[in-house]
């Protein structure tokens, strides 16, 4: 019998699902020294958010074949050492949305009407009636940055109160905003007009610290703000300095840069901050929808089926997974760095299959560009199964054509993205059996191995334009592993790709736009 650990407290349901193809081992508060060590037995691992799934746990994890993470965030596990290893990673991405949303909601009210504080002060003997005098949401402005699961549910019930509402996404269509009866505005404007600020968005490097001084001075000073979706996108420090100068009115957070809490300074405000311990998907229901969900998967797994919320690894037939794996990992690749591109709002995706891969099953590669191409707005919540359905929602039509005819390659995948403004395209293909290739950008030919952390720069083809950006990256000590040029005709305009050991520093790209002859940069960040 395979077996299975449970190393943080998962609703029994998923247990006992797992108990009738498995032995499951329930081993919760391990440190990691004793998970390293006793990894090595197990053929698969659930965990919440507690366990961390370290490089140095997965290289010990000989037998591992799924880690699932009962709930959606896999921020607590190291997806691409997993992915390495052929470990399928599972998620349950839509299980705890529900309550999630209500729990935003919840301190939305309890804000309004200092539920917490009017509590404790019943219960110590008072009965201070005008002291806790709230206000109502009806007809207020509720600004939910983040509109996607959780955010969309918070919107639907906000209206049906009588919210007004505004809404921030870089990723979404205005027609999807406007289904769910939000205006679709920039982010300052949503600052500056909500009454409520409602936060729904993945933490990347991005959103880090998105709420911070700066943002907060702009918001009204009877202004409350929620966040209920991941620590360090608010600035504690700044939001503290906002709530004590009252600058704006509340806060509530379930969510903290670093948890558990502890003794922070938010804990000894005087001011109104309503503070939970990440109970956002902690009812009943969701902790049985994601032990299940996440449980199943397991079992599938073990027994050879495929998952259907891999966030990793796709739920295919093994044989037909081996023969497409190259050509799924670029075209995801390809989908990522023409998203990037694009800038966003994307309207439609066209996916164009060359040479051998024309006469192939599109399905897998179609899907696989569109989880690359959303992955910027999704991260780990979107994955194989649900990348077509994500894609639709957000309005983003997607077409694919086939060319046997190119031959440069023995196969090859051209994906042209189309955004509010222009269109971007990218070719690639795989060298021998599995080496991946950026052959082409915006009709520029070029040679690039894909890596992690790159620069792509538009310029004039003019001599000294190289010579310079490699001094800015030197004078920001950003050290450079590769270079690629590629131009249609001298002196005309080049395409130049660097890839870099190190993520660009803040700042860089606004010196490298700077450079005399430079039409455009982009930072791209491929995983
Ligand atoms: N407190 C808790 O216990 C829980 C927290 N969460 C967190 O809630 C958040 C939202 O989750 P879901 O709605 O399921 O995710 P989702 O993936 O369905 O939606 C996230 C939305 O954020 C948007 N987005 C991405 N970057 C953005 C940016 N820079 N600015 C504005 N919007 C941006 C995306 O386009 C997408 O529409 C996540 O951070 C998740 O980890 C989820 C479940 C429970
Ligand atoms: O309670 C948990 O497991 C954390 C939930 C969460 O934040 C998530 O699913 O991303």
């Amino acid at each position: 019998m395979p077996k299975v650990l449970v190393s943080d407290p998962i609703d029994p349901s998923g247990i006992d699902l797992l108990g009738q193809v498995a032995q499951v081992d329930v081993k919760t508060k391990l440190s990691p020294e004793e998970l390293i060590q006793i990894i090595p037995e197990y053929d698969a691992l659930m965990i919440r958010s507690g366990t961390q799934v370290t490089e140095a746990v997965i290289e010990a994890a000989t037998q591992l074949k799924i880690i699932g993470r009962a709930g959606v965030g896999v921020d607590n596990v190291d997806v691409p050492t997993a992915t390495k290893k052929g470990i399928v990673v599972v998620n349950s991405p839509e299980g705890n949305t529900i309550a999630a949303a209500e729990h935003a909601l919840a301190l939305m009210l309890s804000l309004s009407r200092h539920i917490p504080d009017a509590n404790q002060s019943v219960k110590a003997g008072k009965w201070e009636r005008k002291k806790f005098t709230g206000v109502e949401v009806y007809k207020k402005t509720l600004g939910v940055v983040g509109l996607g699961k959780i955010g969309s549910h918070v919107a639907t019930v906000a209206r049906a109160m009588g919210m007004k509402l505004l809404a921030y996404d870089p990723f979404l269509s205005q027609e999807r905003a406007e289904q769910l009866g939000c205006r679709l505005v920039e982010l300052d404007f949503l600052f500056q007009e909500s009454d409520y600020i409602t936060l729904h968005l993945p933490k990347t490097p991005e959103t880090q610290n998105l709420v911070n001084a700066e943002t907060l001075g702009k918001m009204k000073s009877t202004a409350r703000i929620i966040n209920c979706a991941r620590g360090g996108i608010i600035d504690e420090d700044a939001l503290g300095k906002a709530l004590e100068s009252g600058q704006i009115a509340a806060a509530a957070l379930d969510v903290y840069a670093s948890e558990p809490l502890g003794d922070s300074p938010l804990c000894h405000l005087e001011q109104d901050i309503i503070l939970t311990p990440h109970l956002g998907a902690s009812t009943e229901e969701a902790q049985t929808n994601v032990a299940v969900d996440v449980a199943e998967q397991i079992r599938d797994v073990l027994l050879g089926l495929p998952a259907r919320s891999a966030v990793n690894i796709p739920g295919l037939r093994p044989d037909v997974l081996e023969k497409l794996k190259p050509y799924m990992l670029l075209a995801e690749t390809l989908g990522n760095l023409v998203g990037q591109l694009a800038g966003g709002r994307i309207e439609s995706l066209d996916v164009r299959l060359q040479g051998e891969l024309a006469s192939n099953d599109s399905q897998p590669i179609v899907v696989a560009a569109l989880k690359g191409l959303l992955s910027p707005a999704l991260r780990e919540r979107v994955n194989y199964v649900n990348a077509g359905i994500e894609a639709k929602d957000r309005g983003i039509r997607v077409v694919e054509t086939r060319d046997a005819s190119v031959r440069d390659y023995s196969g090859s995948i051209q994906l042209s993205a189309k955004g509010p403004s222009e269109t971007r395209s990218v070719t690639g293909a795989i060298l021998g059996e599995d080496e991946l290739r950026i052959t082409n950008i915006d009709d520029f030919p070029i040679n690039v191995v894909p890596t992690r952390h790159m620069l792509l720069t538009v310029h004039r083809d003019m001599p000294g334009i190289i010579g310079q950006i490699g001094s800015q990256l030197g004078s920001f000590n950003v050290n450079i592993a590769s270079m690629q040029v590629g131009r249609k005709m001298v002196r005309g305009s080049a395409v130049m790709v660097l890839s870099l050991d190190d993520p660009l520093p803040e700042g860089v790209l606004s010196e490298i736009t700077n450079v005399e002859g430079i039409r455009d940069a982009y930072i791209v960040n491929l995983q």
